[in-house]
């Protein structure tokens, strides 16, 4: 029997947290010979604390083998503790009125605390994944409040987008999901990233060349894959959190299988021409469990790419220059 891993979640009794925790203690993100312990973190509010006990009954009766512990705690000290994996779920999300630099700021103060107490707190082997929005940028206040924790520890979560990404080609070519591959996400989790079809491939052949229609690829793909999250609000009423969820089991599950290749908000450290200290959507190779390298071979050197990337680290370095004043 393995020892268990120590997941810490925060949001917990959120709308993710919901679909998300289920999947964890299923064996769904580490595997189905994989203890893990639950640290669940919710804000200190009775409501807030009342829905996450609800729910970690659910989870009780739910009778999982793999899951060994529960803790729940509105106290960040406890419930990072020793974490081998922090999923930073939870985070203010946008009010009537509010501006984008003001859910930043908002947001900010939080991932600031966070990013401190994993830094002091978490296991040796510590490794962060970012979905409360704005994702990257919210990872980047974190990661820069780690001292001991490495930047290549700290990831924001752009699968959700490549999982869309991959369904949109599929339905346009009318073929399984399975048969498109290489689909990647550049950039930030909003709507200015970049869905890079031009590697993309269906059935082992160039995904331009089996759709036949460039101008659908530039335009209603990259609009429909960019304004999803808004689409399911307007349908939902709420924004997406099982899919967001699944994709969260995706992006740790692949982080943890070496030879996986996947999309994850990494520091750009200047790849495909991103401001090297802001946090972008990219290709990686995973080589041992829970690292990875960049793969920096794509060739986006054409005019559409070179716009569309250009595009979104502009909105990432506007983002940083917004809470300069909370990094590091
Ligand atoms: N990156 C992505 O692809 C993606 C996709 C979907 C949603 N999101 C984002 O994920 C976040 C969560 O979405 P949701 O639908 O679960 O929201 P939700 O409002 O249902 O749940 C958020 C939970 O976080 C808790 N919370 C807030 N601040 C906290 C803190 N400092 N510590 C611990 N818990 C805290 C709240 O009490 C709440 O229970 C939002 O920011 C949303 O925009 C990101
Ligand atoms: O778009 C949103 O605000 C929610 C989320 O980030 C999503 O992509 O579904």
């Amino acid at each position: 029997m393995k020892a268990p891993i120590r997941v810490a979640v925060t949001g917990a009794a959120g709308q993710i947290g919901y679909s998300l925790l289920f999947r964890i203690a299923s064996g769904h993100m580490f595997g189905p010979d994989q203890p893990v312990i639950l640290q669940l973190i919710e804000i200190p509010v009775e409501k807030a604390m009342k829905a996450l006990e609800g729910v970690a009954m659910e989870l009780d009766d739910c009778a999982f083998p793999l899951l060994k512990d529960m803790v729940l705690t509105d106290n960040g000290e406890t419930g990072f503790k020793d974490a081998n994996w922090s999923l930073l779920v939870g985070a203010r999300p946008r009010g009537p009125g509010m501006e984008r630099a003001d859910l930043l700021k908002g947001n900010g103060v939080i991932f600031t605390a966070q990013g401190e107490i994993i830094d002091r707190v978490a296991a040796e082997d510590a490794r962060v994944a970012v979905v409360g929005n704005p994702a990257n940028t919210n990872v980047m206040i974190a990661a820069s409040k780690a001292k001991r924790l490495t930047a290549d520890r700290f990831t924001a979560m752009v699968r959700l987008d490549q999982n869309r990404a991959q369904a949109q080609l599929a339905k346009k070519a009318g073929v399984d999901l399975t048969a498109v591959k290489d689909i990647f996400i550049y950039g930030n989790h909003s709507p200015s990233m970049y869905p890079a079809f031009a590697h993309a491939t269906i059935d082992g052949k160039p995904a331009a060349e089996v759709i036949n229609d460039q101008a659908y690829l530039e335009g209603d793909f990259c609009s429909t894959v960019g304004k999803r999250g808004a689409a399911i609000i307007a349908a939902r009423g709420l924004s997406s959190a099982a899919s967001a969820a699944n994709a969260l089991v995706d992006h740790v599950h692949d982080l943890m299988t070496p030879g996986a290749i996947h999309s994850v908000a990494v520091k750009s450290e200047g790849r495909y021409g991103f401001d090297p200290d802001v946090w972008a959507g990219m290709p990686v190779r995973t080589t041992t469990p829970g690292a990875y390298e960049v793969i920096t071979d794509y060739d986006l050197s054409d005019a559409f790419s070179q716009q569309k990337l250009a595009a979104t680290n502009q909105e990432l370095v506007d983002e940083r220059a917004m809470v300069a004043d909370m990094l590091g």
